[in-house]
């Protein structure tokens, strides 16, 4: 069997582990406490869209929203891994959009639900192109942006992470594996709004890398 290549990691069917309510100013937007340690839930491959292909609206939802987050991808395998050491298990970065179903999730917030539909759909994850880690010396310090119809409405620096990567490596990987190929959303900076169809999303981590997608009915 041919060698698989990390930096095509969305086609490995490995999972996508998301951190919620990471930065102050976005928990305090959407009314939520800021947490003593971080909120994670679970997006399944099937979550992923690539550039050329829409991010379908799903039929139950009436608010979509944007979130611009860094994406870590896993290099290498690891259990409970220190934190001393969670940077070697990181192979780069890539720009993600964690695309929520907000009404849902207030929903299934109120009633003590889970938050798979809210979260796990399809296209729920538009991920950019491989960004390999050299190219991002500071990951703890870099802007991320969003654009709508070319109007900003995300712009903050993962400087305001409450937690950084390495305790989030370190943390997950006590309760969940990380295998080759996962990869880690590290949670959105404040100005989530909502799209509708036909909208235009551009997004950059700074200007290492931009990706374009636009939204579409089902
Ligand atoms: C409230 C949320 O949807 C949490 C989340 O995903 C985040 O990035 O923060
Ligand atoms: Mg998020």
């Amino acid at each position: 069997m041919a060698a698989r290549n990390v930096e095509r990691f969305w086609e490995w069917g490995r999972k996508i582990v998301c951190v919620g309510r990471n930065y102050a100013d976005h928990a305090k937007e959407l009314g939520n406490a800021v947490p003593a340690e971080p909120v994670l839930f679970l997006k399944p491959p099937s979550a992923y869209v690539r550039e050329g292909a829409p991010i379908l609206l799903p039929g139950y939802c009436s608010e979509l929203h944007h979130e611009v987050e860094l994406g870590v991808v896993i290099g290498k395998a690891g259990t409970a891994i220190p934190q001393a050491a969670a940077m070697h298990h990181v192979a780069g970065y890539a720009l993600c959009l964690d695309m929520t179903a907000r009404d849902v999730q207030e929903r299934c917030k109120s009633r003590g639900l889970p938050w798979t539909l809210a979260k796990a759909f399809n296209t729920s994850c538009p991920v950019s192109d491989f960004v390999p880690k050299e190219k991002i010396p500071d990951p703890g310090n870099i802007r991320l942006w969003l654009k709508v119809n070319e109007q900003l409405r995300q712009d903050g620096s993962t400087s305001q992470m409450i937690f950084s990567i390495p305790y989030l490596i370190s943390y997950i990987s006590d309760v969940i594996s990380l295998e080759e190929g996962d990869l880690i959303l590290t949670g959105t900076p404040k100005g989530v709004s909502s799209v509708q169809e036909h909208d235009e999303l551009q997004a950059g981590i700074e200007d290492v890398v931009t990706m374009t997608f636009r939204v579409a009915s089902r």
